[in-house]
């Protein structure tokens, strides 16, 4: 088991607007782990509640309303394998409340507004932004603040317009410390399967993944399963493509995936990541699966390989 020989807990660092998908993609790093994953939130750390907030006319994308120092301090904590008490947010009321008792998994994923400022990201053994569009990220906003926050629709709509300065002053910048950047755009496939996607429920993306620790071996991926053969043959418009350029600096790889990827693909995917981590992964998938989640298995590829050089 690929975990067993970590001599401390793996940290993973999500940060990424609010409602951007970093509560969701832990989801998912969660099922890769068989369970062995705590996730702290950068929200509990948070210094006022939404009536406060108000008066104060601050956002919390603004850092001085949250408790950086407390936070890192126990990250610090969480590499020791120490259990400690944390403050909690309520996010059904807005409002800080206390407290509850955290115990260390052997991965950990810290996800937040903040979590690769400086003196955090130091502490973290790997780095992801996440970085929906804009289009994307009011639509998934709206609908989870509505049906899990409390707040009505207008409300939503006038934070989303109140918080876009501060996003680009105090969050946007982070992504160049990542070790992977997910992008996630509206599909651009040219195909009637678009067409009809845009006229109907279901969504239909396109991911770009962008690795800057370049320790990602795309050939593990290829090896195992032939991957051009088997989406040949998927019914549905998938399309996936590779290339390295620079980003903000450094060498990176760059992966576009869009459309759908048939479960039998996906499934060998996932078998071949099972080997890898000797866990029964559950994945659940119906008969495709969007660029989304094929997404989010090549990353856990790419943090499984690390992991294993870390052990
Ligand atoms: N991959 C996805 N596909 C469809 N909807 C998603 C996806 N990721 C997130 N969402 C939607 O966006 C909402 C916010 O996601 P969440 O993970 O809670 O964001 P964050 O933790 O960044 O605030 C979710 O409740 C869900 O409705
Ligand atoms: O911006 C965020 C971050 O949360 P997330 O990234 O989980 O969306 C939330 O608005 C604050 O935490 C306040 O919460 P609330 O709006 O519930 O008072």
């Amino acid at each position: 088991m690929i975990l067993e020989k970590l001599k401390e807990p793996f940290l993973i660092g999500v940060a990424g607007d609010s409602g951007s998908g970093k509560t969701t993609f832990a989801e998912s790093v969660r099922k890769i782990f068989a369970g062995n994953v705590a996730t702290i939130t950068l929200d509990d750390y948070h210094k006022y509640g939404r009536k406060e907030r108000k008066k104060l006319g601050i956002t919390p994308l603004n850092p001085e309303m949250t408790n950086l120092d407390l936070f890192r301090e126990h990250l610090k904590l969480i590499k020791e394998w120490k259990e400690f008490e944390k403050p909690v947010y309520d996010h059904e009321k807005g409002e800080v409340k206390c407290c509850e008792i955290f115990k260390p998994e052997k991965i950990v994923i810290a996800e937040g507004l903040h979590v690769l400022y400086d003196g955090i990201r130091e502490i973290l053994d790997y780095k992801i932004f996440v970085d929906p569009a804009r289009i994307i990220k009011r639509k998934w906003k709206i609908k989870r603040d509505m049906e899990k926050r409390g707040y009505r629709k207008e409300e939503v709509i006038e934070e989303i317009i109140q918080r876009e300065s501060d996003y680009k002053r105090y969050v946007d910048f982070q992504k160049i410390y990542a070790d992977v950047v997910i992008k996630i755009y509206p599909s651009s496939l040219e195909s009637t399967e678009r067409i009809s996607t845009l006229l109907g429920m279901e969504e239909m993306y396109r991911v770009r993944l962008i690795f800057t620790n370049l320790s990602f071996e795309l050939d593990h991926v290829t090896l195992n399963v032939d991957l051009s053969r088997l989406i040949k043959a998927s019914e549905r418009d998938f399309a996936i493509s590779f290339f390295s350029d620079y980003y903000y600096g450094k060498r990176a790889s760059f992966i576009d995936i869009d459309g759908f990827l048939n479960v039998e693909i996906f499934e060998s995917l996932l078998d071949a990541l099972r080997d890898e981590t000797g866990y029964k992964v559950r994945w659940e998938a119906r008969e495709y699966v969007n660029s989304i989640e094929v997404a989010k298995l090549l990353l856990c590829w790419n943090l499984v390989e690390i992991i294993k050089m870390k052990g």
